[in-house]
């Protein structure tokens, strides 16, 4: 009961309640060394601490430090090498110091290493920052944050509290910090520049033009509620709707980009299809250099789905092993190629396989019925397979008839010898590259990329507050359906009403992000 009601309480607003001086808490069993025999609750710790790089071996570790009480900190625990120690030492702000990393009571030396002092509101919190770079080991790392436990006015940090105090302050935007986690997060090169995109502002500069300029058409909107049509010129209303139509194409430009920024940031889902005896597994086990698939000469043999995220091109790609396109009245074979039917349909890109020898009689490619269905001109991609058993002559005329395909990207190969392989690996890689702008982002493109469903949500909701105010002839309820819009896109950038949102965004930060 008496630890509830000091959590409540705040030492800066209030005189101290009388049974929580001195002795009287100590019998609470919360003893703790430093300045004073009062133990702060959490919400009193307004500085926080935490590693902010991953623990174990290595030259150096970081421990980040924010809040209020960071000069203090940096007081009782730095000791500047080469410097005349006084009672307040004052950092230089942004200055790399060597210094050795004392205990804050018994002044004991706990580690030689760096430390720097970032001054609010020039630092990632925009709080008062110190990181100290000491030596990454494990007892080191343990002895530094123990002793920032002893300090009264610290606490451990939760998980990304850092930039969620980035985002509290307004130096980071939500994009932003949704960007600054993909960044971390990000395993291959087309994840790493749209991150570094979104976290750089692009997205966020984009949307708070679009919601600037649904204000300015809401002000023309208001003056017609304000004053009386007499008084305000004549086609402010149609003035409105002509700049709501502007902006619901930007909108339109942005949602039917064939969801790149998502698939740039997620991966490109890439089904294997083609008829039985392909070589589609032969070829899954190529891309995952592994026996990942079952190979065998019997047509049927895969069955299931089979998926593993690959690096293609620098782009996250989501292969799919596929079962084999025929007819068939097997019933787990059925099963497997409706499974099948359904992951190609669902794929953004497929490529289909056909073993050269079943499909091409040296004149005239014959496509199996049961693929057409599955073949659309811009994404389907073709693998001539089993080039080993032509002759070389013949392959000459295959690579004439070719082009009559018409498809996206066409090549041929022999997995079993190799033939053509590294070839396709690269091309296949560029033409991705190519039709999802990755060489366009990596030459700087500063064109905003909208990378979550969340962020196409909103901007489809707003796009239909705005159709909504452009077919409506009540100024009043036409001013509303623009404040839903404005506020819609205010939700994407955090600016409003996304209490429900952060928990999800910040929750899978690590520590000391
Ligand atoms: N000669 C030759 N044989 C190949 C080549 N590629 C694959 N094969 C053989 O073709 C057979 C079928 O290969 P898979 O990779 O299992 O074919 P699949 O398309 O996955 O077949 P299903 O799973 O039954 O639909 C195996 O015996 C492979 O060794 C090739 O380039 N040349
Ligand atoms: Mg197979």
């Amino acid at each position: 009961m008496r630890l509830r009601c000091f959590e409540k309480f705040e030492i800066e607003d209030c005189a101290l309640p009388r049974d929580l001086t001195g002795d009287n808490f100590k019998t609470l069993g919360h003893e703790r060394s430093g300045t004073s025999p009062l133990v702060p609750s959490d919400a009193q710790r307004k500085t926080i601490y935490a590693l902010s790089t991953p623990p174990g071996k290595a030259g150096v570790a970081v421990i980040r430090i924010s809040g209020p009480d960071v000069l203090d900190v940096w007081n009782r625990m730095v000791k500047v090498t080469h410097a005349k120690q006084s009672r307040n030492f004052n950092p230089n702000p942004w200055r790399m110091y060597r210094c050795n990393v004392l205990h804050p009571d018994n002044k004991q030396v706990l580690d030689d290493g760096l430390a720097v002092y970032f001054k609010a509101p020039r630092s990632f919190t925009s709080e008062d920052v110190m990181e100290l770079h000491i030596h990454s080991g494990q007892a080191v790392i343990a002895a530094v944050l123990n002793a920032l436990s002893l300090l009264s006015q610290c606490r451990l940090a939760e998980p990304g509290e850092f930039t969620r105090r980035a985002f509290a302050a307004g130096s980071l935007d939500l994009t932003q910090v949704e960007g600054l986690k993909d960044l971390i997060n990000s395993e291959t090169e087309s994840q790493r520049v749209v991150a570094l995109s979104a976290m750089s502002g692009n997205l966020r500069n984009w949307l708070e033009q679009l919601r600037k300029d649904i204000i300015s058409c809401l002000s023309l909107v208001e003056a017609l509620i304000d004053f009386s049509e007499e008084d305000v010129e004549e086609g402010v209303h149609d003035e409105a709707r002509t700049r709501a139509r502007r902006i619901v194409a930007s909108i339109e430009t942005q949602l039917s980009n064939f969801h790149r920024g998502e698939i740039l940031r997620s991966g490109v889902k890439l089904a294997i299809f083609g008829p039985p005896n392909a070589g589609k597994s032969s070829l899954f086990n190529v891309l995952a250099q592994r026996e990942a698939a079952i190979v065998t000469s019997i047509p049927g043999t895969t069955r299931d789905v089979l998926e593993l995220s690959l690096d293609i091109g620098g782009l996250p790609v989501i292969v799919a092993d596929t079962a084999g396109l025929r007819h068939t009245e097997d019933v787990v074979e059925k099963i497997g190629i409706e499974r099948a039917t359904e992951k190609i349909t669902n794929a953004d890109v497929a490529l289909c396989i056909l073993p050269i020898p079943d499909v091409y009689d040296g004149r005239d490619i014959s496509m199996p019925p049961e693929l057409s269905s599955m073949i659309s001109r811009n994404d389907t991609y073709f693998l001539f397979n089993k080039s080993d058993l032509l002759q070389s002559s013949s392959i000459e005329n295959l690579e004439i008839s070719v082009p009559s395909l018409n498809a996206s990207g066409v090549w041929i190969v022999s997995l079993t010898t190799g033939a053509g392989i590294s070839k396709f690996l690269k091309e296949f890689g560029h033409a991705l590259q190519q039709r999802y702008g990755l060489l366009k982002e990596q030459q700087g493109g500063s064109e905003p990329l909208i990378t979550h469903a969340r962020h196409r949500v909103h901007l489809e909701n707003a796009r239909r507050f705005l159709e909504a105010f452009i077919d409506e002839d009540d100024v009043v309820l036409a001013a509303e359906e623009l404040r839903y819009a404005a506020q819609d896109i205010g939700k994407i950038t955090g600016r409003i009403d996304v209490e429900d949102v952060l928990d999800v965004i910040f929750r899978d930060f690590c520590i000391g992000k």
